[in-house]
């Protein structure tokens, strides 16, 4: 699986420990880091967006978003065709959106939780599949939306 992980000022510290956290994990993944690398102020949207279309075009599998909140990299992300970004901070949710709704990129934000909750967040996100079925069905339904609203 490959993973592209991408964050602003607000989340290079988060950032770094997810790669640790990535780098243990008993799966064969391979990490793209877009960046920022420094404390320097930039905006979310440039990650974001980069991050969003990788994943959108196949040319990673997963994408993961770190800003202050995760709020403003899970908005633009979500404004790239094809993606299902979820914003979450609970183990809970990290399952159920997997599950559910077969999220391709993960944002949270590292004024919001600590690295040991993020972590495991990140470790349930990788480890949990779509379930289908049901959740098929209306996953089918926002890309028939999106599809339209593109032809508007
Ligand atoms: O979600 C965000 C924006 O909606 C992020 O938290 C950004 O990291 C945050 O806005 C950065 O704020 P700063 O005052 O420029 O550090």
């Amino acid at each position: 699986m490959k993973i592209v992980i991408g964050n602003d000022h607000g989340g290079i510290f988060l950032k770094e420990e997810l790669l640790l956290v990535l780098a243990e994990l008993d799966l064969e993944v391979e990490v793209e880091d877009i960046g920022c690398h420094t404390c320097e102020s930039v905006d979310y949207p440039d990650y974001a967006v980069t991050v969003a279309r990788k994943v959108a075009g196949g040319e990673a599998d997963r994408g993961i978003l770190i800003c202050g909140t995760g709020i403003g990299m899970s908005i633009a992300a979500n404004k790239v065709p094809g993606i299902r970004c979820a914003l979450v901070h609970d183990v809970f949710s990290a399952k159920a959106t997997r599950e559910h709704n077969d999220s391709n990129i993960l944002a949270m934000g590292e004024r919001v939780i600590g690295p040991g909750l993020a972590g495991e967040i990140v470790r349930v996100w990788l480890g949990t599949e779509f379930t289908g079925g049901r959740h098929k069905q209306r996953i089918d339904k926002i890309a028939e939306f999106e599809h339209s609203a593109l032809q508007e």
